[in-house]
């Protein structure tokens, strides 16, 4: 017997970024909405815990025990007593290190599989804790649809959305470090103050009313200048899509992926071929969101 379960990708549709914690984090507000592009993990009894990967971008995933997938099955194994003998297989299709949660969504979608298989029978309550206790990103991944992120971004309130946006991403050729993009932020900001970060009423409202004119005219991504500033090629892929039509081009979260608002999917396919042809990236694929979290298949 085995468990499977889809996980979607994210993008950052505001991403305001506070001053550094003292615990090194930083405080956010971040608004998520997950997308169409997927992570399968699957779970099956094994002698011990094991994670296999396969996929475009799998020898850069590691197989050991910093693997969100297993970290996330050993943290529910030892909160229930349970020998943590799996095999966690991950299909993964989401870019690494790319910026949109690829790790994040193994940890929950892994959290979920041993749920299921090991019958541990956890709550919500408790897979969101495990989940933020994994990384800022997780419990989103996890919730999925569209949520405002508070805190280091693991404290969720759903938000309500009035449709369907179409997204363009571009791949870049090399990942960027989270944590890097995080210190060239803090490196960027030096002696000026950072204002406490507020979610855009604009972006709440472009959402609630699925309204793509308005959400182009109000997403931003604090980490953009940091990110662009370590990989400032970025620029031209922006400026590639912006050419091509897109309603907006922004970095997703820490980057290094590139994000398009189209109008709606043939738009977007427009946006993708002339992306695919500017040679300024490595690959482009396109999607909708919102999609659901974590979910058995
Ligand atoms: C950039 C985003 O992807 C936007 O959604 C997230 O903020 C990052 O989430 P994540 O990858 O789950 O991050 P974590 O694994 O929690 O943290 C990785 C590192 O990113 C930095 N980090 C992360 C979240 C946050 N609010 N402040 C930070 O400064 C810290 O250096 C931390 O050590
Ligand atoms: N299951 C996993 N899949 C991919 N990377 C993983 C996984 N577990 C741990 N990692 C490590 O995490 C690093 C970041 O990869 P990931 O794909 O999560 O980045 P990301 O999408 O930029 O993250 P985020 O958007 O949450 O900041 C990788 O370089 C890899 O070393």
């Amino acid at each position: 017997m085995s468990v499977t379960v889809r996980v979607p990708a994210k993008v950052n549709v505001q991403l305001a970024v506070g001053a550094a914690r003292p615990d090194g984090f930083h405080e956010l507000a971040n608004v998520f909405l997950a997308v169409g592009l997927y992570d399968e993990v699957t779970a099956a009894p094994a002698g011990e815990l094991r994670v296999t990967c396969a996929g475009p971008d799998a020898e850069q995933v590691p197989l050991d025990r910093t693997n969100l997938a297993a970290r996330a099955a050993l943290a529910l194994a030892e909160r229930h007593g349970v020998e943590p003998a799996v095999h966690l297989h991950i299909a993964k299709d989401i870019p690494v290190a790319g910026g949109m949660a690829g790790g994040s969504a193994d940890g929950a979608a892994a959290l979920v599989a041993c749920d299921a298989l090991w019958g541990t029978g956890a709550s919500r309550d408790e897979l969101l804790d495990i989940c933020a206790e994994l990384g800022s990103d997780v419990p989103f991944s996890l919730v999925g649809g569209a949520a405002l992120g508070t805190g280091r971004g693991e404290m969720l309130t759903p938000l309500e959305v009035g449709g369907t946006f179409h997204w363009v991403f571009a791949l870049a050729r090399r990942g960027l470090s989270t944590p890097a993009v995080f210190r060239e932020f803090d490196r960027l900001a030096e002696g000026r103050d950072v204002p406490e970060p507020v979610a855009s009423p604009d972006v709440l409202a472009a959402l609630a009313k699925g309204d793509c004119d308005a959400l182009a005219l109000a997403v931003s991504n604090d980490l953009q200048p940091a990110a662009l500033s370590l990989f400032p090629e970025l620029s031209d892929t922006l400026a590639a899509g912006r050419a091509a039509g897109a309603l907006a081009a922004l970095v997703s979260g820490s980057g290094p992926t590139t994000a398009f608002l189209a109008s709606d999917a043939g738009s977007a396919a427009e946006v993708a071929a002339v992306l695919r042809a500017s040679g300024t990236c490595r690959a482009v694929r396109t999607a909708e969101g919102p999609v659901a979290g974590a979910t058995v298949v």
